[in-house]
């Protein structure tokens, strides 16, 4: 079964605690999503949230940073009480050093591709990776329509994993709900990010339940 990590850029803002508590039992962890305007045009969350959420919470939280530089933010990430740190490839000319540091922080390392950057391109650091995030939408926003193209993505980087004895997860984020996920699981995903599909219902749990129903 898929574990799931609702990402909490659809969440009610106001009430980020209640929207947590309610997701708690049924899903695998927290996604967050950090934004600077400038690697994608919205701004959204930053080590501050990390670092107010982390204590009303025991599920793990997933950072995935669209930001450009993200060396910058490693430290104050890894202080502020994250377990995973997904970089992009597209936002460092320096992505094997990022999850240097990443791992020297004391955190997991993550490493992101969008939709028009390939696996090959991040065949290098492939075994520096704790997990692979594979955009199925183009980063910056909730509630866009997955990519069913991404799903060959997802296929590559099983059978790489296999082939070399790699040992990092497969994500994926973007337009995931219980139908989506099905062909994605079925090439080898291991975790789900899901938004809108989880936080625009009155009953999140049953939607991260669902998802989870769905890869059985
Ligand atoms: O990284 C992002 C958006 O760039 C996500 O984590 C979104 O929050 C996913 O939202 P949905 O597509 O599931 O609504």
């Amino acid at each position: 079964m898929i574990k799931v990590a609702p990402s909490i850029l659809s969440a009610d803002y106001v009430n980020l605690e209640a929207s947590i508590k309610k997701i708690e039992h049924s899903a695998d962890a927290i996604h967050i999503d950090i934004m600077d305007g400038q690697f994608v045009p919205s701004i959204a969350y930053g080590p501050g949230w990390v670092k107010a959420i982390r204590p009303i919470t025991n599920l793990k939280l997933d950072i995935h940073m669209m930001v450009e530089n993200p060396e910058r933010f490693v430290k104050p990430l890894a202080d502020a009480g994250a377990d995973i740190i997904d970089v992009h490839k597209e936002a460092t000319p320096h992505i094997h050093r990022a999850l240097q540091m990443i791992h020297k922080a004391g955190c997991k390392a993550g490493v992101v591709i969008n939709p028009g950057t390939s696996v090959e391109s991040i065949r290098p650091v492939l075994y520096l990776a704790d997990q692979v995030l594979v955009m199925t939408v183009n980063p910056g926003f909730g509630g866009q329509k997955f990519i069913p193209e991404m799903v060959n993505k997802i296929q590559e980087l099983s059978d790489l994993r296999k082939k070399y004895g790699y040992k990092y997860d497969i994500e994926i984020d973007g337009g995931v709900n219980n139908h989506t996920v099905k062909s994605a699981y079925k090439a080898g995903t291991d975790v789900a990010v899901a938004g809108s599909f989880v936080f625009d219902n009155p009953d999140p749990a049953a939607q991260v339940r669902s998802i989870k129903q769905a890869t059985k």
